[in-house]
């Protein structure tokens, strides 16, 4: 399986409905503390927004609404893996993407044989408090090295100005919040994003 190599990560279907038709290929939604319906009504309204423009979607953490709402792609950090029924994600033909952090980590996510490894957070992020210092170029290279064909999102402070360097060392997908939410202009930022990304692009459909 091949991942776009510009992950974009947004938290409500109104992004999405304002950033995919520029021509983003893989978007993940991640929405923290809403109700149930909430919930579902955006996941809902995010699946018809990617079908509609060919637009990879997926869910994060919410693994039973994605298969609820007809979303066929789900990440799970690890906790949310600890409790997933896997054989019920697996029965109900979801993919599945795997946060990871530190060796044991990767064991585990391995081990729940994912269809991509993200690793973060490779540089400081400002979206959230993370237990772990950044990890630099260096060692996503090695996670490649120890992951082979399988799909490596990066993810963690990346903005336009490091898409080059994280591809470089073995990053397939490159993750972003920041560098595109707080942008003055997140549809400039977001095109910005899909011409750095072009030739990685171009390279995975050959
Ligand atoms: C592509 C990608 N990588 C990592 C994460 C982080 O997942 P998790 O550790 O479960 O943390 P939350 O995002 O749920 O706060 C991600 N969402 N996407
Ligand atoms: C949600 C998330 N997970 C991470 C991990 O390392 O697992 S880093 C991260 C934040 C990514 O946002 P930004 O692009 O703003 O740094
Ligand atoms: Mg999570």
């Amino acid at each position: 399986m091949k991942l776009d190599p510009f992950y974009l990560i947004v938290d409500s279907a109104e992004w999405i409905a304002r950033l995919v038709p520029l021509g983003v290929k893989l978007v993940q939604l991640r929405i923290k503390d809403r109700p149930r319906t909430e919930l579902c009504a955006e996941i809902r309204r995010a699946v018809a927004v990617c079908a509609k423009h060919q637009c990879q979607l997926i869910v994060n953490d919410y693994w039973r609404l994605a298969i609820k709402e007809g979303c066929g792609f789900v990440h799970l950090g690890q906790e949310d893996l600890a409790t997933a029924d896997l054989d019920a994600i697996r029965a109900s033909g979801l993919k599945l993407g795997v946060s990871t952090h530190d060796e044991r980590e990767l064991e585990i996510a391995l081990a729940a044989r994912p269809d991509y490894i993200a690793l973060g957070p490779v540089y400081t992020t400002i979206l959230k408090q993370m237990k772990w210092p950044p990890q630099g170029l260096t060692r996503l290279s090695e996670w490649k090295s120890r992951i082979g064909d399988l799909p490596l999102v990066a993810i963690g402070g990346l903005n336009v100005e490091r898409i080059e360097g994280v591809l470089a060392h073995g990053a397939d997908s490159v993750a972003v919040v920041t560098d595109v939410m707080r942008h003055e202009n997140p549809e400039l930022r977001t095109k910005q994003w899909i011409i750095a990304t072009a030739q990685a692009r171009t390279h995975n459909l050959q």
